[in-house]
């Protein structure tokens, strides 16, 4: 069994310009001590307009936190006004995309088809995706949640090759426990999270889902972290409102060290 590196990824969402963009990366990097950190993958995800930005402080500075955007185009180029291409995203050095969070699904119609073609897209420029699928509250309280996120996983995965699956993130975020302070219970998180495992070990192999980092997203901050990470199949956590202060992030992030 591979052992997966945790994978800790703060999504800033519509918050912070260029300039403030810089200062908060700057204090987590201090905060962080991130030239000693390792227990862990830390990755921000920015704003468009604050990546350049970002990379430049990076690269600069030589530190270990990555950087990817919350979107992507599934076009390469031409008239798509407002779109951002995976190759823009690529000459910018970003690692990682999101791809299907669920307030693009939600306030952009986005479907499982144009969530694929946007992996599709992605993997085109060498970005790896960060796949986000969960459920809303009538689907969890109907029960139906895992048959819910399996349907996505299934949609987004379509006609994705094992040598690109292998290397995919999936973010597992019930849209009720998104910036309600309402998250998930550790059994709740381990339950979709070890159903989506399973499917990628069905659609692919034991091994692809081994490799495959599988987080938890949700109202995640410093004092939860410890309980959902504890879980055999959470793999990292995707976090929102607590990530857009660096102490309280590096709490996130360094989960592991709680007493
Ligand atoms: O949507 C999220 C991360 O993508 C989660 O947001 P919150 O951590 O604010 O609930």
């Amino acid at each position: 069994m591979s052992k997966r590196l945790p994978l800790i990824a703060g999504n800033w969402k519509m918050n912070n310009n260029h300039l403030e963009a810089i200062a908060l990366v700057q204090k987590l990097a201090f905060a962080l001590n991130d030239k000693d950190y390792d227990a862990a993958e830390v990755v921000v995800l920015p704003p468009f307009t604050d990546l350049r930005s970002v990379q430049t402080l990076v690269d600069g500075d030589k530190l270990r936190i990555g950087y990817g955007a919350q979107d992507l185009s599934a076009h390469d180029k031409g008239a798509y006004t407002g779109e951002i291409s995976g190759a823009m995203l690529a000459k910018l050095d970003c690692a990682y995309v999101l791809v299907g969070h669920s307030e693009r699904r939600e306030y952009h119609n986005e479907d499982d088809a144009l969530v694929n073609a946007k992996i599709k897209a992605a993997f085109k420029n060498d970005i790896v995706p960060l796949l986000c699928v969960g459920e809303g509250l009538d689907v969890r309280k109907s029960g139906r949640q895992v048959e819910h996120v399996l349907s996505q996983l299934d949609g987004a995965l379509k006609e994705i090759p094992v040598e690109q699956a292998e290397r995919i993130v999936v973010a597992y975020e019930p849209v009720w426990a998104i910036g309600t302070g309402e998250v998930a219970t550790p059994a709740d998180a381990q339950e979709v999270c070890s159903a989506i495992r399973a499917r990628l070990a069905e659609l692919y192999s034991a091994d692809v889902a081994d490799k495959v980092r599988v987080l938890y997203g949700g109202s995640v901050k410093g004092d939860n972290a410890p309980g959902i990470m504890a879980e055999r199949d959470v793999d990292g956590a995707l976090v929102g409102g607590a990530c857009l202060k660096a102490d309280e992030f590096v709490k996130v992030i360094r989960y592991g060290e709680a007493s």
